[in-house]
């Protein structure tokens, strides 16, 4: 029977959790606060952590970061409130297998137990390649123009996006196309890594070499040769492995810890960070040296928010998908529900919106999934006016007042007016579409009179659905 901690303070539902998963074969052990999961996690092994967000002493991220910094590498799942979504989004990033929001739907939080259990391991090697699609919009276009640019190369990338864009599948897509297609693919998280075991798993170790290497251990550079290794979060590597890492991309060998056999490796770098790296390099968390040698081209996955009309693709793709995992037969989200995924700005990106997708297929309870299917707190955190449309929607945006000459503006002091993401919102896509208009369409001309990036401009015109 798995072993679970669960960390929560509320002790009904935690009793309740608990006997949920008792009845799922899951052996589930309660603590209630921050500073007692962390020293449970010293003293007994577990198979998986379930951390609630808000704690007496702290939050749930807190006993994750300690879990990997001690060398646990088990799946963790965050259960958080909806408010706290950029949160949830940060746990992800410091090394959380999912998050689902509260208040938690027992079905759900099983249905993310079984992947994290299935697949929640931090190394991926040649495994199935998942079913993937590429959107149509401006941005994700350039997206895939730049990595059938590089692929070919054998360039080290950096990848950069927010959270949930899609990094690790644009470095598949490239290693697909590259001359090392049929080597292997190594993913590893670095956010999943304690800065003490980061160099082992890279570079090996050799029996005896710290307490524990209780026997060879290969690292992932030998594991990937003839292919590519791709780093994720490689902005949680600690100075020591940079400087390793350094060292294995000039000279092209790595060391085992404790050994003084060098080993050459054939391998192509590509790393994915959704932070700024170069604001990591002037902090001095990131050394200069490294992120130029990584730096020989660079790609950014546009978030979700910028692709336009891709979140109807996506929509239906992860439909599909759930109705294959779940053995559902959902043929559609109601009008309702749709409008408002469109007018949602989606902070966790392609990750959320699957994860969203999926609680409404495993919800409901036709072939059509409504807006009781959407975590409750959703409507709350959007900008929405039943009627009203997203790019693509069904009808016109009617969203707040103030816009000088626009049919949508509302009467000074209605409830819109005091939406001030919403009346921003019109007014960019007012001057937007005024001034292509006086441009008579020319983008490049449009977007020097707006102070704003081509690319910018192309995402905002997908976005307001001028094109
Ligand atoms: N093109 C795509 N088609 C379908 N699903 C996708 C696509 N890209 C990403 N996804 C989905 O989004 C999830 C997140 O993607 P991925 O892990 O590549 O993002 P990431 O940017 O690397 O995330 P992180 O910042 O957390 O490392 C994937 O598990 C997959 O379900």
């Amino acid at each position: 029977m798995p072993k679970t901690l669960l960390v929560e303070d509320d002790p009904t539902f935690s009793r309740l959790l608990g006997d949920f998963l008792h009845k799922h074969a899951y052996q589930t052990d309660i603590v209630r606060d921050v500073k007692t999961g962390i020293r449970r996690l010293e003293t007994d092994s577990y198979d998986l952590l379930l951390l609630d967000y808000r704690l007496p002493d702290g939050n749930g991220l807190e006993v994750l970061s300690r879990a990997r910094e001690n060398g646990v590498t088990i799946p963790a799942i965050v259960m958080t409130s909806f408010d706290d979504i950029r949160t949830a989004v940060r746990a992800i990033r410091s090394g959380a297998f999912d998050y689902i929001t509260k208040p938690v739907n027992p079905d759900e939080l099983l249905m993310v137990i079984h992947s994290a259990m299935d697949t929640g391991k931090p190394v991926s090697g040649r495994g199935p390649e998942p079913d993937y699609i590429r959107g149509g919009s401006a941005p994700a276009a350039k997206l895939y123009e730049y990595i059938d640019l590089v692929a070919p190369t054998d360039m080290s990338v950096i990848i950069q996006g927010e959270s949930g864009t899609g990094k690790e599948y644009a470095a598949r897509c490239i290693h697909r196309g590259s001359k090392r297609a049929s080597g292997p693919f190594v993913a590893i998280d670095c956010g999943v890594l304690s800065r003490d075991l980061a160099s082992s798993e890279l570079f090996g170790h050799i029996k005896g070499a710290f307490t524990g290497a209780v026997s060879d251990k290969k690292g992932l550079f030998e594991t990937a040769k003839g292919g590519t290794l791709f780093l994720d979060e490689i902005g949680n590597l600690g100075y020591d492995t940079q400087v390793k890492l350094l060292r294995a991309l000039q000279e092209k060998i790595i060391q085992p810890i404790g050994s003084t056999r060098p080993i050459p490796v054939d391998v192509r770098m590509i790393v994915a960070s959704n932070e700024d790296l170069p604001t990591g390099v002037q902090k001095g968390e990131f050394r200069q040296d490294l992120y130029h040698r990584l730096n020989e081209f660079k790609i950014h996955v546009p978030p979700l928010r910028e692709r336009g009309k891709d979140i109807d693709l996506f929509i239906t793709h992860f439909i599909q998908q759930s109705n294959e995992q779940l053995g559902k037969h959902v043929h559609g989200i109601d009008p309702e529900a749709l409008d408002l995924l469109h007018r949602y700005d989606w902070p966790g990106n392609l990750r959320e919106l699957r994860n969203v997708v999926k609680r409404m297929v495993l919800l409901a309870k036709t072939g059509v999934a409504g807006i009781d299917c959407l975590p409750d707190d959703m409507e709350l955190s959007v900008t929405w006016t039943p009627g009203g449309g997203a790019p693509g929607g069904r009808g016109p945006l009617v969203l707040g007042a103030g816009v000088p000459g626009s049919p949508s503006a509302a009467a000074p002091g209605s409830a819109a007016g005091t939406d001030l993401k919403a009346l921003q919102e019109a007014n960019e896509k007012a001057l937007i579409e005024k001034t292509l208009r006086d441009v008579r369409y020319n983008k490049s001309k449009a977007a020097r009179l707006l102070n704003i990036d081509r690319k910018t401009l192309y995402s905002k015109i997908e976005r307001y659905g001028l094109s």
